[in-house]
């Protein structure tokens, strides 16, 4: 026999055993290992493929909650090394009890893995420091002084729907709005005008490329998730670079004292760490996506749902006409107002128990934990399943799934430790004062301001990628003054 031969012999022989290896360690993982007892579909204890092919056509969360849960329970094993949690108790031990960090799939969605950014963070020390240093521009005392900059854009967006009404005249259901991009645009404003030193000028002139880019962006940084073999095919496009590189210059050119807001603190904290600017552009873009899409597709189904519920939008309407008597683009409510009405507040915890942000959260344990009385080993990646946490009517009651937000009115009977519509523990939203604070003022101005009428047999299909949101990205709504 010739050397070549030889080596030819040794390589297939060494292939052979190369995929003997996986074969057996599949197997044995799907059938013999510790996470096999664990209920759920064994396709899917298999390989990973089966998942991700639901992740990616943004079905998973129907999958999950409609096929997998009611299924095989509150634990499921849905790939080789990961399984899906609903109880609260185990929620709680993940995420707050054991504060696990996030699973290492975050760092995919980065521009370059090797730096972390607030909410991909999967190591705790980077997590904690950066927290600190962000926190100031979250504080509740700080929010008092965003309440007029979020008036600012209120007033854009009542402006904005109230042309639209003068201009094309009330038919008999309205104006058609589509009420999903007005709002998606107001909170990119907000976030611009509270956080880069000036809004977008999204909902006035509603041309500009940024939803679309930042969509993108994140169809791309999810894209990644899948190999990171796949980077050089869906990196950060040029655009948003250069859109934050803008701000940057400008804030940067600036001779007046500069205003205390998010983007001045990430470039305080520039000086104090030394970070570059491409990752000030990382925790810049992020706070794009986080404090826009999520809000944005709260916010609308809040609207939305209330349309469909007119004994309690009639409700909501009694309230806020008591405690706000007018309402124009110059005379707003203040936020101190619209925290303290109850059915307001009920509403928008109602919405976000059936509708919150984000369905789940992901973490890899670096420990051996009991779940429901199964060792989970150490290297498990958990998805925390929020949403199936609020629908369950073994803490809500057999209206779980029924818009009901008289239920918050007594808060003694709230299972609150089944809430997390802003997640919980050490990586919860940093963002959420915030974020009600939009909401609040959101809500009361369009329902006291406008008769809004829903237009039935819409698409109301939601399919979730990173975050949430409504498949065609329209839901048209009826607007009118109310008279
Ligand atoms: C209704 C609106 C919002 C909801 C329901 C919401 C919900 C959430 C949830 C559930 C998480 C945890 C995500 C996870 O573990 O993967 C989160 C994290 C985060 N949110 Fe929000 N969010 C909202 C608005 C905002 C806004 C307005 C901002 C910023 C301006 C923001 C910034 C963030 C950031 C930076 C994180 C990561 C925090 C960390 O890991 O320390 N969010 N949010």
């Amino acid at each position: 026999m010739s050397i070549t031969t030889d080596f030819f012999t040794i390589i297939k022989a060494f292939l052979v055993l190369v995929v003997v290896r996986y074969v057996y360690n599949t197997i044995y993982k799907a059938y013999f290992g510790p996470l096999s007892k664990i209920p759920g579909p064994k396709l899917f204890a298999l390989s990973n493929i089966f998942f991700d092919i639901k992740l990616f056509s943004g079905v998973r969360w129907k999958f999950t909650q409609f096929v997998l849960f009611p299924k095989y329970g509150s634990i499921v094993r849905a790939s080789p090394e990961g399984i899906f949690v609903s109880d609260r108790d185990d929620i709680r031990k993940i995420i707050v009890t054991e504060d696990f960090q996030k699973a290492p799939r975050y760092a995919l969605i980065r521009r370059d893995p090797q730096h972390e950014t607030l909410f991909t963070a999967t190591t705790k020390p980077f997590h904690n420091e950066r927290r600190r240093l962000l926190s100031p521009a979250f504080a509740i005392k700080y929010l008092a002084s965003l309440d007029p900059l979020v008036k600012v854009c209120a007033r854009d967006l009542i402006i904005k729907i109230d042309q639209t009404i003068e201009k094309e005249g009330p038919n008999v259901s309205g104006v058609m709005i589509n009420i999903y991009e007005i709002l998606l645009n107001f909170t990119l404003d907000t976030i611009g005008e509270t956080a880069f030193g000036g809004k977008f000028g999204m909902i006035l002139t509603g041309k500009h490329p940024l939803p679309g880019e930042v969509g993108e962006g994140v169809r791309r940084r999810l894209l990644r998730t899948i190999s990171p073999l796949l980077k050089p095919f869906f990196g950060d496009k040029e655009f948003l670079y250069k859109f934050v590189d803008d701000i940057l210059k400008k804030r940067r050119q600036e001779t007046n004292p500069p205003r205390k807001d998010i983007l001045q603190i990430v470039l305080d904290m520039q000086k104090e760490s030394g970070i570059s600017d491409l990752e000030i552009f990382d925790q810049m873009l992020e706070f794009i996506i986080a404090g826009s899409d999520s809000t944005g597709f709260c916010i609308s189904m809040a609207v939305i749902t209330l349309l469909k519920h007119q004994e309690k939008l009639q409700k909501l309407y009694d309230e806020l006409k008591t405690a706000v008597p007018s309402i124009g683009p110059d005379n707003l409510p203040d936020h101190e107002t619209l925290k303290r009405l109850p059915y307001l507040n009920a509403v928008i915890n109602e919405s976000l128990r059936l509708y919150p942000a984000t369905f789940g959260t992901g973490r890899k344990i670096d420990k051996d934990v009991i779940l429901k009385g199964y060792l989970i080993p150490r290297g498990t990646y958990i998805a925390n399943n929020f949403y199936a946490a609020h629908r369950s009517t073994e803490y809500w009651g057999e209206d779980a799934n029924e818009f009901v937000p008289e239920r918050w009115l007594d808060s003694g009977k709230i299972p609150r430790d089944a809430y997390f519509p802003f997640s919980a523990g050490s990586r919860n939203c940093i963002g959420q004062n915030f974020a009600l604070l939009e909401f609040r003022l959101i809500i009361t101005t369009l329902v006291l301001r406008y008769k809004m009428v829903d237009i039935p047999e819409q698409d109301l299909d939601i399919v979730q990628f990173l975050l949430p949101r409504l498949r065609n990205r329209k839901y048209n709504v009826g607007f009118a003054f109310r008279k």
